[in-house]
């Protein structure tokens, strides 16, 4: 084959030039980092399977990580096979494919954040190196230079990734998987970096490539942990990212954005049960679309959604940020007001019910859409139970519909009506 050297099993340096013959068996030292190579292969490998079970459109960045590996696998292949394969492909095609794994990866992060990947930038970036190694390998032969300019644009793009997840640490959710990926690749833009000043300091550094030096093996350890770490840390950023998604789709109203029905009994059980240990008021307002039917019936039922939306927006504008504003089904809604008495309460429902009695809530066909709502207000008397405090404030609400809607009634002042004082 053109190009290719014929020693079917020799020891080479970095530029592939034979500094040693061996025609039978590997050394046992250049086996120990070739398996160091294709472990990390099968390690990649695995990593394909593990990305399969998350690869899919919604998670961003996977396709782009499975890609990575794909190419990571190749180029291993290719250096693997350094001594047995043609230059060209051992040395030129291994490393463009590695830049191009480790670029793909950064592609992956990119869009995990919801941004475009530079290719312009990684494109010419992996130009120049090519051009140095074909240089520094056909015309003058320096391994060292080729060895500093890939160790470059790996540490660069490593040190891209880390900056990148960084940005990405969430407030609220676990840190782990970003901290992790974050580690990783700092660790290994840093081992990379190390890697480019050492051959700069030593630049007659000429050791054969699989020499199983303390280096060698320091370099080619931190090779090893490069693709799989990285995978792991994207892997587990995706989980985290579906684990939150999941947790989001059970605590909130698809359509509305609003709390879910369960969540809404889960902190109304919380307070409810704070208020009974530590006393303190805690108020709720159960309020409902008036004449909802007839809305859909005229406009649609999109324009309906969008008017069930408003409603949540408005609301949510009208209460604190402690107070929760939960769709507990249909048109029918439910507002947590912690620490508000019972006065407190029937003004925020005043304050609510004006606001939306005044707030064109969608418009169609040039019309514009509005909607008012009843609403009950209670406050948690003594050794009430949270059952208890949900039933008088649905007869507050239905007290104002049967009173012609479009106001807000408190539980106590119905009580005080129906027994007459
Ligand atoms: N667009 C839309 N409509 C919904 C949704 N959920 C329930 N509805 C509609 O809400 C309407 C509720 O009607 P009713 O229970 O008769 O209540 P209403 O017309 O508001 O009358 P009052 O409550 O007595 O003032 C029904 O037509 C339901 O189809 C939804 O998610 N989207």
């Amino acid at each position: 084959m053109p190009g290719m050297r014929r020693h079917p099993l020799v020891l080479l340096d970095y530029s592939g030039i034979v500094s040693q013959t061996r025609p039978h068996f590997l050394p046992s030292a250049m086996l120990s980092l070739v398996s160091l190579i294709l472990e990390t292969m099968a390690l990649s490998v695995v990593m394909l399977f593990v990305l399969s079970s998350v690869t899919c459109e919604e998670n961003s960045g996977t396709r782009e990580w499975f890609r990575a590996n794909i190419l990571a696998v190749a180029a291993l292949l290719g250096y693997a096979g350094r001594g047995m394969l043609p230059d060209v492909l051992s040395i030129e095609a291994a490393n463009l494919l590695f830049m191009a794994a480790i670029s793909m990866m950064l592609a992956g992060f990119r869009r995990y954040e919801g941004k475009t990947f530079p290719t312009k930038l990684l494109a010419g970036g992996m130009a120049v190196v090519m051009a140095v190694i074909l240089v520094f390998h056909y015309g003058v032969d320096l391994p060292g230079v080729r060895v500093i300019t890939v160790s470059i644009f790996h540490g660069g793009v490593c040190f891209a990734i880390g900056m990148t997840v960084r940005r990405m640490i969430p407030a609220s959710q676990p840190h782990y998987p970003f901290l992790f990926t974050v580690v990783a690749a700092f660790a290994l833009a840093f081992g990379y970096a190390v890697r480019a000043v050492h051959y700069m300091l030593l630049p007659n550094l000429a050791v054969p490539l699989f020499a199983s030096t303390v280096w060698n093996t320091v370099y080619f350890s931190l090779g090893t942990l490069a693709f799989p770490g990285l995978t792991l840390g994207a892997v587990m950023m995706t989980n985290a990212r579906s684990l939150a998604k999941a947790a989001y789709a059970a605590d909130h109203d698809h359509l509305t954005g609003a709390c879910s029905r369960r969540a809404f009994f889960q902190l109304a059980e919380r307070e409810h049960m704070r208020k009974l240990r530590t006393g303190g008021d805690l108020s709720v307002l159960l309020f409902d679309a008036d004449h909802f039917k007839a809305i859909n019936d005229s406009f649609g039922h999109a324009v309906g959604d969008q008017v069930l939306a408003e409603i949540v927006k408005c609301t949510q504008k009208v209460i604190r940020n402690i107070d929760v504003c939960a769709r507990l089904g249909g048109e029918e809604f439910a507002v947590l007001l912690p620490g508000a008495d019972a006065g407190t309460a029937i003004s925020v429902a005043e304050r609510l019910r004006a606001a939306l009695e005044g707030a064109v809530l969608a418009t169609s066909a040039n019309a514009s859409v509005t909607c008012t709502v009843s609403i009950g207000s209670a406050t948690l008397q003594p050794q009430e139970t949270l059952a208890a405090l949900l039933v008088r404030a649905d007869r507050a609400l239905y007290a104002a519909k049967s009173a012609g809607r479009n106001r807000a009634m408190c539980a106590e002042d119905v009580r005080r009506i129906e027994v007459g004082t």
